[in-house]
């Protein structure tokens, strides 16, 4: 019903190398990458902005077309590297539209910061991009499950951490969150982010989740193909 798909975050990879370090990922099995937009005030830490995404675009655009690459508006999903943006900001409907002409193929937006959930998601999709919504630690599923009954997202992220840093430890009671999202949802898209590696995998997958979000776990390791085919290896085995 869903497939597992593997997001390295390179939230705590060499920044100053953002191209090569995606290049990498890729080149070791990814399936998209997960990038972390921070803006210093829904969170506590400062990562980058859509140039920042725009600039990185072009490094993997490289078999698009001529008007493919002049502007990713349309069909970006199967043309392209897939940019998944985890948008930890205070206002997500402010750079809706500068992501998307940044070549940013799913827009991932918090619950939390909202101010009108069903139609950001309505102008994501205008935009020609996949929307997701995501909610921190503290925000009830019922609040995600209510918007998803009003307005379907593409994809609905659990965090297992606060959002704001990479390298934090998996919080394991959000599995009751993915499980109730799974229940009603059996072909969403469901991630979980934040802390998942080898170690914690089993649970997210026994959970219902099939997007992958590991940072550390992947990036840290001398042999990231292996972290990467491993998680993938335990999802599939609980989805078959
Ligand atoms: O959204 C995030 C933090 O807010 C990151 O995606 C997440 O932390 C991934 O990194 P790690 O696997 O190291 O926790
Ligand atoms: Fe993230």
């Amino acid at each position: 019903a869903y497939q597992c798909k593997i997001g390295p975050s390179i939230l705590n990879s060499d920044l100053a190398r953002l191209g090569d370090e995606c290049k990498r990922m890729l080149e070791c099995g990814a399936d998209y990458l997960h990038l972390d937009v921070m803006d210093g005030h829904f969170v506590p830490n400062i990562t980058f902005g859509h140039p920042v995404v725009q600039c990185t675009r072009k490094e993997h655009q490289t078999s698009k077309t001529k008007t493919e690459l002049q502007r990713f508006k349309k069909n970006t999903m199967n043309a392209c590297v897939i940019f998944r943006l985890h948008m930890m900001v205070s206002k997500p409907e402010q750079w809706v539209k500068a992501m998307a002409e940044s070549g940013a193929n799913i827009y991932t937006f918090h619950l939390e910061a909202a101010e009108n959930a069903e139609q950001l998601i309505k102008d994501i999709r205008m935009e020609g991009m996949k929307a997701g919504c995501a909610i921190k630690p503290a925000t009830p599923v019922s609040k995600l499950l209510d918007l998803l009954y009003t307005q379907m997202a593409d994809v609905a992220l659990v965090m297992t951490v606060e959002p704001g840093f990479g390298g934090q430890s998996f919080m394991r009671p959000m599995m009751e969150k993915v499980r109730e999202l799974r229940k009603v949802h059996p072909t969403l898209d469901i991630g979980v982010d934040g802390g998942v590696g080898p170690n914690c995998i089993h649970h997210c997958a026994e959970a219902g989740a099939n997007m992958i979000v590991s940072g550390s776990a992947i990036m840290r390791s001398n042999d990231p193909r292996k972290v990467i085919t491993d998680l993938r290896n335990v999802v599939q085995e609980v989805i078959q």
